[in-house]
């Protein structure tokens, strides 16, 4: 138990996860909200002089390079803050008895493999996003045990940029869609990943160097139950036809395609689920459809409009 009010700093407070990371964690301590105006991921010595200046009792990490077809022409970027930047912060939290969260990528698989990967599962990334985030969780697993590494999948949220925010977009603008139907995974909402991340940080604040010794490690996280991207945005355009939304098109006649019809610079893995049997046993957890989750970011989008 920790005697004092935890320090919890929080980088990419401006991304999806880092937004929704500011209300899950305002409970557990006093947090230490950080933007790319504050600290730029991509200057090493200035993350270390931050990190010496606010000696944090949690770093929380979810800031990252995730332009995904950008990262292809831009590597050196992308391993700065995906792989160094995490690495930085792996040795600053083992040097100082701190704990490092961390966030991963179902990009980090090839997609081959017929089930759900597990964590033990061999990594192949196919983008050099997938690449410099598998480099990332690889310098920090080396550099201490004081991590937890999150890999989670298709994040969306009311907040910020993603798929689901696009296709409302697009249904509204365009007069025809066509969405790839063999890549299967689990939209997993930028919420629920935060509210996980603070039952996690809890039982860290709550147990200390025990938490470090049996709870420390790397974990699949996602929404249950899977989906293609085609199905995906089937979902989310009837339900906001349900509610009243105005668009041009309708869930109905949103058109499946193969991956080779939808050419992009980064190849995406054809199978993107992971298994989340052992985070749900480590933390007993429950985690809900990406249904549920898609739901409430709709209507959450809807009522801010
Ligand atoms: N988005 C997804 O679909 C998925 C994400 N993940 C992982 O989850 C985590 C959270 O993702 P998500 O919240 O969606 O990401 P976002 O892209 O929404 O947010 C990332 C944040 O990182 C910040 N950032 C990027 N480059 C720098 C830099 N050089 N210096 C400082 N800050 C920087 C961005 O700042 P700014 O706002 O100024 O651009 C942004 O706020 C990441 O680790 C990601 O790899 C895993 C699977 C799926
Ligand atoms: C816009 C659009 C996309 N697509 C396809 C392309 C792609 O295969 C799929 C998703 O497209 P996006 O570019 O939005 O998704 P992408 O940026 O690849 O999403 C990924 O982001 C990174 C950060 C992750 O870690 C992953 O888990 C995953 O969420 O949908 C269509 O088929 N038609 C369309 O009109
Ligand atoms: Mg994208």
């Amino acid at each position: 138990m920790m005697t004092h009010i935890p320090k919890i700093l929080i980088t990419g407070v401006n991304g999806q996860v880092g937004f929704e990371l500011q209300r899950a964690l305002a409970p557990l301590g006093s947090l230490l909200p950080i933007s790319r105006s504050q600290l730029d991921l991509t200057d090493g010595a200035s993350i270390v002089a931050l990190l010496d200046d606010l000696k944090p009792d949690i770093i929380v990490n979810p800031a990252a390079y995730t332009a995904v077809d950008k990262a292809e022409a831009d590597q050196e970027t992308a391993r700065a803050v995906n792989a160094v930047a995490p690495d930085l912060m792996a040795q600053w939290v083992e040097a100082n008895g701190a704990l490092l969260v961390h966030y991963s990528t179902d990009y980090v698989f090839d997609g081959n493999q017929a089930h759900a990967y597990i964590e033990e599962d061999d990594v192949h990334p196919q983008s050099v996003y997938g690449l410099t985030k598998q480099q990332g969780e690889v310098a920090i697993i080396k550099a201490t045990k004081r991590h937890v590494i999150l890999r989670t999948s298709w994040v969306f949220g009311a907040y910020g940029n993603n798929f689901l925010k696009t296709m409302l977009r697009l249904a509204a603008e365009r007069d025809a869609l066509s969405i790839v139907n063999d890549q299967i995974g689990s939209p997993t909402s930028a919420s629920l990943i935060a509210d996980v991340t603070a039952h996690i940080v809890r039982d860290y604040i709550a147990f200390g160097e025990e938490f470090i010794d049996e709870c420390t490690g790397l974990f699949h996280l996602t929404a249950s139950g899977e989906s293609s991207w085609h199905e995906y945005a089937q979902y989310v355009v009837g339900l906001a036809e349900h509610l009243g939304v105005e668009l041009k098109v309708k869930a109905k006649d949103i058109k499946g395609i193969p991956s080779s019809a939808y050419p992009t610079p980064a190849k995406r893995p054809m199978n993107s689920r992971l298994n989340t049997d052992k985070i749900k046993a480590v933390f007993d957890l429950h985690l809900p459809s990406w249904q549920e989750g898609v739901f409430h970011a709709i209507h959450m989008i809807r009522n801010n409009k």
